[in-house]
């Protein structure tokens, strides 16, 4: 259902954008307190990335406080740009990722010098972007932004190991390459899928803007397994074990990747033992992954490293939790309930059930969730959206990511309760994590 704005919102744009800048004030008042407090700096955008020198963004008020500035900055640009602009702007966004996998596969951070002609062209729209700078004209330098895809590693090196190019690096360029190689021509063709009456609507995942894009019958896990998509496979791994961060005792890892989520537990808590099951490609991978790096673990059996279908019985044994990090979201509905059913038949009264993902908001204010621990969070300040709008835009940038991969879909609070209703679990804590947090939201569930 669709209402005038005018009923639902103000009609004083000056009193709007004074709220606007009132909220950006405050934050950044807030952060130069807590930089004061606690005598660190906050990161400046010359200076180049490292995980280290992100400390001062880190404090929890300074996290709230970026978050209430990205939301009332953008929300400010929609209000003060004529919006023929605003939409042109929009619709032409897709020449960013192209500019971004450009600078990537020729190295250009790595390179950074005289780029010659056709390449500063590229580069000017990454500078209009904050991503590099334009130091005069035609001449380039890397900036904070650019530093998160350069690998540190000489140019001749990588030319002689592509393979090899992220090795030993935070790898966040395998990420960006993923978006813009892998996901970025399934968004191209979206809209022909979604009014297509024969494919439009449906959750059969060999139906969906990737089957179009790349013109194939396969899933898309199943397409990185032909032989000509070796690279492809090895680059999505490199990906998402950069973001693989949490796991849980005795705990089976579903869809687990290689396994970089419980190697990171097992770093810090030896006490705990794992499960971490995929396909059989994925999984012979981690095999070589924990023989380099944790060998003793799969010689002590604290790893089990197992070829298990999502849609097929588990073994019978005890768990203490099943964790599912970025899965669910790669599937629709039906699809969830069949793998949570399975998971539900070989738990006890005392197995939890761990997802990780996006828990989306409305862009509205929502049903209310407070009989689920953790679910109530405070408003942000009026006149921000209440899903703090464009500091949430990736969340939805996912959501489209699914349904262009996999007819997938990033699922809110009430729909990840609806999944784990229909599958005999009980949804009974949630964690969202901090403003600008990606895919970390943890939804516990218990049997029922
Ligand atoms: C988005 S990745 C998430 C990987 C890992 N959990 C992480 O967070 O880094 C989804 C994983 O599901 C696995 N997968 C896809 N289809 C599967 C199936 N039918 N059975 C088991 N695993 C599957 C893929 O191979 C991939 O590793």
């Amino acid at each position: 259902m669709f209402l005038q704005t005018d009923a639902v919102l103000g009609e004083d744009a000056i009193a709007e954008l004074k709220a606007l800048a009132d909220i950006i004030n405050k934050s950044i008042a807030t952060i130069e307190t807590s930089m004061k407090d606690s005598s660190l700096a906050y990161p400046s955008p010359a200076a180049s990335f490292s995980p280290q020198s992100e400390a001062g963004r880190n404090i929890p008020e300074v996290q709230t406080a970026g978050s209430n500035i990205v939301a009332a900055a953008s929300q400010l640009i929609s209000i003060v740009r004529p919006p023929p602009l605003t939409l042109i702007a929009y619709a032409l966004q897709f020449h960013v990722p192209t500019a971004l996998r450009i600078a990537i596969i020729t190295h250009t951070a790595e390179i950074l010098r005289d780029a010659g002609p056709q390449l500063a062209r590229v580069l000017r729209l990454l500078a209009t972007n904050h991503v590099f700078v334009e130091v005069a004209p035609d001449v380039f330098a890397s900036n904070r932004l650019s530093s998160m895809f350069d690998t540190g590693k000489s140019v001749e090196e990588i030319i002689a190991h592509p393979e090899k190019k992220y090795e030993g690096t935070i790898a966040f360029g395998a990420l960006l390459e993923h978006f813009t190689d892998d996901v970025f021509p399934t968004s191209a063709v979206l809209p022909n899928v979604i009014v297509d009456p024969k494919v439009g609507r449906l959750n059969d995942p060999t139906k969906t803007a990737f089957n179009q894009a790349f013109k194939t019958d396969l899933p898309f896990f199943e397409w990185f397994d032909l032989p000509e998509q070796t690279h492809r496979m090895a680059r999505f791994g490199i990906a998402m074990d950069g973001g693989a961060r949490l796991a849980a005792p005795d705990t089976i890892i579903q869809g687990g990747g290689v396994g970089s989520q419980c190697m990171s537990l097992a770093k810090h808590y030896p006490q705990l033992s794992f499960a971490v099951q995929d396909r059989a490609p994925v999984i012979q991978e981690g095999v070589e992954f924990w023989t380099k790096s944790l060998p003793n673990y799969i010689e002590s059996g604290k790893v089990l490293l197992e070829a298990q279908d999502f849609f097929t019985p588990q073994p019978v044994r005890k768990v203490s939790v099943f964790l599912l990090r970025m899965v669910l979201h790669d599937w629709s509905d039906e699809y969830c309930i069949k793998m949570l059913r399975l998971l539900r038949a070989a738990a006890d009264e005392s197995t939890k059930l761990l997802i990780v993902d996006n828990i989306v908001s409305y862009a509205c204010n929502e049903t209310s969730t407070n009989n689920i621990r953790g679910a109530e969070r405070p408003l942000p300040p009026t006149p921000l959206l209440p899903n703090l709008g464009h500091t949430s835009v990736i969340a939805y940038y996912t959501d489209l990511t699914m349904m262009t991969l996999l007819n997938g879909h990033e699922r809110t609070l009430l729909e990840v309760q609806g999944l784990m209703k229909e599958s005999g679990w009980k949804l009974v804590e949630v964690y969202y994590g901090d403003p600008f947090a990606v895919g970390q939201s943890k939804a516990i569930g218990v049997p029922v």
